[in-house]
């Protein structure tokens, strides 16, 4: 019978994951990828598809299994994509890379074009489709003993990257030659390149201070007589840049660092002739970009940003909702496609504008490809169907309260399907803190509400999808955000109705602080899980791959500098206060929040008596919920289960 199925962890087998819309330039073909999560082979098995925009034909253009990031041509002809491979060192070591394979759209097959250990960040085609520029790290670390002289160190999902240097270049196609840009610096990280409509000019985005390479400069490099300037210094943010589509002006994607980390990202609009730079955005007061938290994405190589002749394209993040915008220089910013309830959560725009391809999400539907022409939205694929017919899900309410300080926190409820019974709920805390709960699809949750959790999620101050004042908790964590999460607790239980005594608390990263600072405040919750988190500010200050500057802007403190406010915020600092049964959720490779964050919480929970178990993934980092190992991602959610369930007895006896 449809529906009839419980969605247990393993459910996530067969799930298809649809992602990277990429409408070729004339708006003929929307090219995408599909990875089958495969319990099997314990992978993501990624092909790349093509809808035909004109009769909705499905052609598959590579069997994969490891095939994405498809970004075709300007003249529509070909495109480039990712296949991940495997190489091996001297020393026979496994290093996993990736093939930057050419492909033409008439004719099946492709070819091999470079190979590359450390990956590829950015790609823009010249607009006669025979150039690529492309930002690629360089630089391996050594083999065995790591002689480290410069900053970062490492970074999560990467490893080692102290020898790293994001260069330009650019790439023939046809014969794969690579030509260095040369910009003069002696460290860089390049985090985007574009070229220019008129083929005369490529715009760089790139970090050349090492020890404040949270500082970009943008610099234009002219094609024919190879020199670079700069146009712009010290900017902030993600860095992405689109030109006009007269090649004069340019759209920045980013920030000058108003609310330091806490800053929304906005599109700036940079004059390369004068160095003026004009926030377009700053009227919206919302982030330009797409942070909902979701656990059904797969790798996507789409630029964020995108300027045809009917505007800047970019997405906004707004109380739980991914809309598209669309803003002109001089003119407000504009919703272009809102989708309601759900979440656009990745697009792009043909040539002209008239074709944009984008991929959708609500809570009860994983990401399929949609399509919208003349102001009407029309879905191109059903990879989920099937998948989705087999399950019972049920539709998340919304909810909002008035917090003491008045201000207005969101939060949603998703109960039990109909048929299961309540045996208890969970506040599940995002992670951060500049995400957000909302309209995005969730698998994990759908595993809770199937096993009898209610699921209750919030968007506590220093979330994202409201005003930057809201989102800004500098100095201050677990203070105000503490407060709204437990006010929260109080309107669901009161309101709501839910049972006092069979809650529990979760969360990851930030989420995983957050859980911590909660059990050491109140023994409220029956049971706690936190995963991926941070227990010690001191010790995270200079592991973190996020940066050392990170806790110093969002913490302000350093271990020499307030060490006492560092302390002051650790959830270890209370740890003596701590009564809730705890699993601990880590994995080995996590260099955003190391291991060691794990191990003296859960060393000190150990030596207190304090009931606890520490799960170690090896093999994986900080997304291990999100693009880990399947089999693993099974593991961790049967893990938090048979918590919950140990420590939430079924019988209903209390309340
Ligand atoms: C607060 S320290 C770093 C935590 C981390 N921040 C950004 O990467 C975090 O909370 N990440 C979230 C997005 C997560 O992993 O869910």
């Amino acid at each position: 019978m449809p529906g009839a199925e419980k969605l247990g962890p393993d459910s996530l087998d067969g799930l298809v994951l649809v992602s990277n819309p990429a409408v070729t330039p004339d708006g003929r073909y929307i090219l995408y990828t599909a990875a089958r999560v495969s319990l099997a082979t314990d992978s993501y098995e990624s092909s790349i598809l093509a809808v035909k925009v004109d009769s909705g034909e499905q052609i598959v253009l590579q069997s994969g299994p490891r095939d994405s990031c498809p970004v075709p041509s300007p003249d529509g002809r070909r495109y480039v994509f990712a296949r991940k491979v495997e190489q091996r060192d001297r020393r026979g070591n496994k290093l996993p890379g990736i093939e930057l394979r050419l492909a033409s759209l008439d004719a099946p097959g492709a070819s091999q074009l470079i190979a590359r250990v450390e990956g590829i960040v950015s790609l823009s085609w010249s607009p006669d489709s025979r150039r690529l520029a492309a930002a690629l790290p360089m630089g391996r670390p050594d083999e065995d003993v790591k002689e480290i002289e410069t900053l970062p160190v490492w970074f999560n999902g990467k490893g080692f990257v102290y020898k790293t240097r994001i260069e330009p270049f650019i790439i023939d196609v046809d014969s794969g030659i690579m030509e260095r840009i040369e910009l003069g610096l002696n460290w860089l990280q390049v985090s985007d390149v574009a070229w220019s409509p008129d083929g005369k000019k490529i715009a760089i985005s790139v970090a050349a201070d090492m020890l404040r390479p949270y500082l970009l400069d943008v610099y234009v490099y002219d094609v024919e007589n190879g020199e670079a300037h700069v146009v712009a210094q010290g900017l902030r943010g993600y860095g992405e840049l689109a030109w006009s589509p007269d090649s004069k002006l340019l759209a920045y994607l980013g920030h000058r660092g108003e609310r330091g980390f806490s800053s929304h990202q906005k599109i700036m609009l940079l004059n390369p002739e004068t160095g003026g730079l004009e926030c377009l955005t700053c009227s919206l007061d919302r982030n330009a970009v797409n942070t909902v938290n979701s656990d059904v994405r797969f790798r996507s190589c789409l630029k964020k940003l995108q300027w045809t002749i009917r505007g800047i394209y970019f997405l906004v993040s707004d109380s739980g909702r991914v809309i598209l915008y669309r803003v002109q220089p001089g003119m407000e910013p504009e919703p272009v496609l809102d989708p309601g309830e759900a979440v656009v959560d990745e697009f792009s725009a043909s040539r002209d504008g008239s074709i944009i391809a984008y991929t959708l999400m609500t809570p009860v539907d994983p990401k399929e490809l949609y399509l919208y022409r003349g102001m009407e939205a029309r879905r191109l694929t059903r990879h989920t169907e099937a998948w989705k017919r087999r399950y019972k899900l049920a539709q998340p309410r919304r909810f909002s309260f008035r917090a003491s300080d008045g201000a207005t926190v969101e939060g949603w409820v998703l109960p039990p399907p109909e048929g299961v019974e309540q045996r208890g709920w969970v506040l599940y805390i995002h992670g951060g803190p500049k995400t957000m709960w909302g309209y995005g699809f969730m698998h994990e949750f759908h595993v809770l509400s199937n096993a009898g959790y209610t699921v209750v999620y919030v968007n506590p101050r220093g979330s994202d999808g409201y005003s930057e004042d809201f989102a800004d908790i500098r100095c201050r964590y677990g203070e105000r955000d503490y407060m709204d999460l437990m006010e929260a607790v109080d309107y669901v239980v009161k309101q709501l109705g839910l049972p006092k005594s069979r809650a529990a608390v979760m969360g990851g990263s930030y989420g995983g602080f957050m859980t911590n600072w909660v059990i050491g405040h109140t023994s409220f919750f029956r049971a706690a899980v936190t995963m991926r988190g941070i227990s010690n500010w001191i010790s995270m200050y200079g592991t973190t791959d996020i940066g050392w500057y990170f806790v110093e802007d969002q913490l302000c403190c350093t271990p020499w500098r307030r060490s006492d406010l560092c302390w002051e915020k650790s959830p270890l600092r209370y740890a003596d206060r701590i009564e809730t049964p705890t699993l601990i959720i880590h994995s080995n490779e996590d260099y955003r929040c190391w291991l060691d964050q794990a191990l003296q919480l859960y060393t000190a929970l150990k030596l207190r008596g304090v009931e606890t178990k520490l799960a170690i993934f090896p093999g994986e980092n900080h997304d291990l919920s999100r693009s880990g190992k399947p089999r693993h991602r099974v593991k961790r959610l049967q893990l938090i289960l048979d918590w919950l369930n140990k420590h939430i007895p079924g019988a209903r006896n209390e309340d």
